[in-house]
């Protein structure tokens, strides 16, 4: 078995997936794009603390997920780039991980910002 990295290597070459993700990957600009936005919106919205911990915790959980999701994608494609149902079947369950993570942070979101945006109006 070969040696473990050094702690900071782990951290730097997890730092360049971030970097990846972030900046070449199609989702992750996307996502990156939204989580700035849901940032700037809450902040004008003046959340409770409990508000912000639901905010950023369904920001990570829906970041977290694309990111195995797009790491899967990479692997699927390196592997089978051919038609597969196995892959096929890889694929649709990874992304619909991060669907269903999306659709209960929609829900999430709805249940602080609509009550927020109705004392607005
Ligand atoms: N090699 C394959 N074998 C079988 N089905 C595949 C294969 N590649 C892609 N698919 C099907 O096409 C869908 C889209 O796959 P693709 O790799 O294009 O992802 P994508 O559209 O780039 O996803 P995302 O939008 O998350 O980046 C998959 O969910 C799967 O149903």
């Amino acid at each position: 078995m070969s040696k473990p990295q050094p702690l900071f290597k782990a951290f730097y070459h997890a730092f360049k997936g971030m970097q990846y993700f972030f900046f070449n990957d199609r989702n992750g600009k996307i996502h990156l794009t939204a989580t700035i936005a849901v940032i700037i919106i809450s902040f004008v919205m003046g959340l409770s603390a409990t508000e912000w911990a639901l905010i950023l915790l369904c920001i990570a959980v829906v970041m977290a997920l694309e990111m195995m999701n797009a790491a899967l994608e990479k692997l699927c494609d390196l592997v089978h780039k051919e038609y597969h149902p196995f892959i096929k079947i890889t694929k649709d369950v990874s992304a619909a991980a991060v669907l269903w993570a999306a659709i209960i942070s929609v829900v999430i979101a709805s249940i602080i910002f609509i009550p927020k945006i109705i004392l607005l109006l």
